[in-house]
């Protein structure tokens, strides 16, 4: 369990980014952060890793304050998938990688071994492991960064726009890698504007907006209050705007609901 209690966070120590945070996430639980550029969800996402120190308040990973742990031990706990891919990795094959953490945990081997091929299969890099990161695609990189984080086995995973330039097979990849973390009770939070994907995947979300978390729950509930939209500067799915103007007396918010809808009504 994540708890955020009144955080307050200042890059500058003057100008807030963060005002008051004080919000719950269940263990296990699988959220999409949504908000407009600059509305703090990096920021707060450095706060539950300890990239940041809060100002005031306190972060509780578990129960227990981040204020006086390090960085690497609260990256045991909460891992962080950076946005840009090249930001993350520096070993010279996928493999080496992947077990560059669990060399430095002093795992045994076989147990390096055993996690080194799940992350591999998961995130279906099996093929290319002793290839170089720099010889696959920006975004087959994006996966290998997944993978590492992955196999160190952390309570949290915080993936900073995973699905930036991922065509429809690797989103798929993606949606499946969160569904298997999810069910081994991993906690996920997927920072992203990526509607489409959010309205496909999530069932939970966080928005943010200046500094302030202004709505938690379904993205249904999210995309149908023009207020809250209106507040937190986001544009929902075209399809929402679709059923909308066609008057659609159900709150759609995927393609997949609406052909559900429209089948039905055709017969
Ligand atoms: N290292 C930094 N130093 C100073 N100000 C920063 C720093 N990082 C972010 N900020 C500022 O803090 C505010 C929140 O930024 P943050 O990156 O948390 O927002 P975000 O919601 O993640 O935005 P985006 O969607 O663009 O990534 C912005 O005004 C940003 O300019």
């Amino acid at each position: 369990m994540i708890q955020i209690n009144h955080v307050n966070y200042a890059y500058d120590g003057v100008h807030p980014v963060l005002k008051n945070i004080d919000h719950t996430i269940a263990s296990g639980a699988k959220i999409a952060i949504l908000g407009q550029n600059g509305s703090g969800k990096t920021t707060l996402a450095k706060n539950i890793n300890r990239l940041c120190q809060p100002q005031s308040g306190t972060v509780l990973i578990d129960g227990q304050s981040t204020h006086h742990a390090t960085i690497a031990q609260v990256s045991q706990k909460v891992g962080y998938i950076f946005q840009n891919p090249n930001d993350q990795l520096f070993n010279n094959r996928v493999e080496k990688e992947i077990q560059y953490a669990l060399y430095r945990q002093k795992l045994p081997e076989g147990e390096i071994q055993e996690r080194t091929q799940a992350a591999l299969e998961l995130c279906q890099l099996t093929a290319v492991a002793q290839q170089h990161p720099y010889d696959l695609s920006i975004t087959m990189r994006k996966f290998v960064c997944i993978a590492a984080i992955v196999a160190m086995h952390p309570n949290t995973i915080i993936l900073d726009e995973p699905t930036a330039g991922l065509d429809q097979k690797e989103r798929a990849l993606l949606a499946h890698i969160l569904d298997v973390l999810h069910d081994k009770q991993v906690t996920t939070l997927t920072i992203t504007h990526d509607m489409d994907f959010v309205a496909n995947q999530f069932n939970d979300i966080l928005v943010m907006a200046h500094g302030q978390i202004v709505f938690e729950g379904h993205p249904t509930d999210f995309f149908y209050d023009e207020k809250l939209l209106k507040e937190a500067h986001i544009e929902p799915p075209l399809i929402v705007r679709l059923m909308q103007a066609l008057a659609v007396d159900q709150k759609i918010i995927t393609i997949d609901q609406a052909q559900a809808y429209f089948g039905k009504e055709i017969q």
